[in-house]
Parts: C-alpha cells; structure tokens; sequence
C-alpha cells in the first residue's frame, strides 16, 4: 500500500498502526522545483497525481513552485496530510496598491504560498531586478511569514574574471542587509551560476560550488554570528545523474531543480537521490536527541518557519 507524498514513516504498518518516529533528522535536506512559465492547470493536476506514488523519505524537504495560475490546483491536488510545500516564484514587495499584474507577499500567504522565490536570473535579466529589490523583497517576504528563497548567481563573465565568490557574497550581503540576524534561520538561498541554467547551460564543477558556498557563509556569518542559514541549496543543470555527487558536497543543504523535475517522473528519481544522501548524513553525523525532528504530516507553516538546528555554526 502506498500513501501519496506523506513520510516514508508515516505510511502505515501493514497492522495499520503509525510506524515508529525516525530519529537523528536535526538536518533537513531541500529538494525543490520551479516550473518556470510551464503547464496548465490539467497538467499540474497530473503531475502531482503521478506523484502520489513517492513516499517524501525521512529528512527531506520538498517543495514545488508552480505558476501562479496553478497555485491553487497544485494544493488541492494534494492528498490530505501532504508534506508537499508550495510556493510562488515572485511576490512584489508592497503590500498593497496600485502595481498592476504584480501580486504581493501578503496575497502569496493568503493564496497558500509557504515560500516565494526571490531574485531568480530570468527575473534579474528580464525584469531588471537588481539586489536592492531583491532585499526589498526578502524582507517583504519575512513579514509575511513566507520563506524566502533567494536566487544569488554570476554570470559567465564573471566566472571568468574569477570573482564568481566575491560577486555572489556581495549579493547575498545586500540581500540579506534588511533582515534581523535572528531572521537568517528562516532563509533559503540557491547558489545558481546565470551559466549553468537552462539548455545552454551545464552544471557547476563541485569545486566552483564549495568555493562559492564557503563565502556565501562567511557572509552570512559576518551578518549574524552562529545563526546560519535556513539551508543553501544549489541550482543548474541538475539531473537525476549528477544529483548524486553534487549532494556528496556535505555543506550542500540541497537542490533547486528546474527541466529535470518538470515531470513527476523526474522529480521522484531525485527525491530518491535526496532520500539516500539523507540518509547517510543522518548515519554520518546523528542528531542529538534535541535536535530530532517529530515526524508529523503538519504542513502549516509554523513548522517550516521554525529555526532548524545546525550541526555546526554557520
Ligand atoms: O529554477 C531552477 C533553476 O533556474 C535551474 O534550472 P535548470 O535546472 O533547468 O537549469
């Protein structure tokens, strides 16, 4: 028997009793999506109907961010109990007025957003947004009750100057320079190279990635010492076959996925991925019994918005 998108250990027993709580899950590991401006509203009904079939492994933090026209089927498709997470791909920073065909924080949370992806390069390169909007955002986004999800990246040029780490620190820097330090721990950042995105991009060598996380940290730890990111995540040109070793990067809190989740068959190859390196952390580096985690199949927000324990300053 299969239960749709609910925790591996809250599938029932074959007596039908709960199974037991996991322990040692002090770490969450986020596997994500964007749809970017992709499916109808039939067509994100059948991608998480197809995904019924994946149980959401111990340790795992899934969320999909469809289109706005989709937010509402993508949370009614849900089965009861869900841990599946929706978010927005923008939000406008006032809370209200005159901004026509913009949609504000305050209307995300209403509509059932629990996280809104902030300052993505298709939005910095088409829309202008620039750093200080992108923090505009951040803080909007916060006031809301949402999760920011801060997209920070370099183009190529940069790249090959090689001041991709002092680029991306310097966004993240503005980015975060509204927010409380104690607010910190309920950001998301995805570390996502403009180079490697889409089809005429290809994935960030391990090593480029760990350079670049070290000082998006060391950022994040001039802002406000020992509190830590909520995670940072990692985007472009991620595959079912790299996903792997780019999670083998132990600082890596987890993907940001866009082509190669578009279909629900995708998507469960990776959270399998997600589900084994999750895991093995978990083995690699138990969790106090504080920090365990309740196995619940609550998705209210205040779960999400809760500070999660680090194993270590950040
Ligand atoms: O939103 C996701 C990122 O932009 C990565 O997209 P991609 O996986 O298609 O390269």
């Amino acid at each position: 028997m299969t239960v749709p998108l609910l925790r591996a250990a809250d599938l029932p027993s074959p007596a039908g009793s709960p199974g037991p709580a996991p322990e040692g899950a002090g770490r969450h590991l986020w596997l994500g999506t964007s749809w970017k401006m992709t499916k109808t509203l039939a067509e994100a009904r059948a991608y998480v109907s197809d995904l019924h079939r994946e149980p959401v492994p111990d340790g795992v933090e899934l969320f999909v961010l469809p289109p706005l026209t989709a937010l509402h089927a993508v949370l009614d498709a849900r089965p009861d109990g869900s841990v599946l997470r929706v978010g927005a791909q923008n939000g406008h920073w006032a809370q209200d007025g005159p901004v026509t065909g913009e949609v504000s924080m305050r209307q995300l949370r209403d509509a059932g957003a629990e996280i809104v992806e902030i300052g993505h390069s298709d939005r910095r390169a088409q829309f202008g947004e620039t750093d200080q909007v992108v923090a505009a955002k951040v803080t909007a986004a916060l006031d809301q009750h949402l999760v920011p999800l801060v997209c920070v990246g370099e183009p190529w040029s940069v790249r090959a100057s090689g001041r991709a780490a002092a680029h991306v620190g310097e966004q993240v820097r503005t980015a975060l320079s509204g927010v409380a330090p104690h607010d910190l721990a309920r950001v998301l950042v995805t570390y996502e190279p403009v180079w490697a995105i889409g089809d005429s991009g290809r994935a960030a060598a391990p090593g480029h990635i760990v350079g670049v996380l070290d000082r998006v940290r060391s950022v994040v730890d001039e802002l406000a010492p020992g509190v830590g990111l909520r995670g940072l995540l990692y985007g472009g040109s991620v595959t079912a076959a790299n996903a792997g070793a780019l999670l083998d990067l132990d600082d890596l809190d987890g993907l940001f996925v866009g082509r190669a989740a578009w279909t629900a068959d995708g998507l469960a190859a990776l959270l399998r991925t997600c589900g084994d390196v999750a895991a093995r952390r978990t083995t690699a580096h138990p969790a106090r019994p504080s920090e365990a985690r309740p196995v619940t199949a609550d998705v209210t927000s205040d779960h999400l918005l809760a500070p999660t324990p680090t194993r270590r300053s950040r």
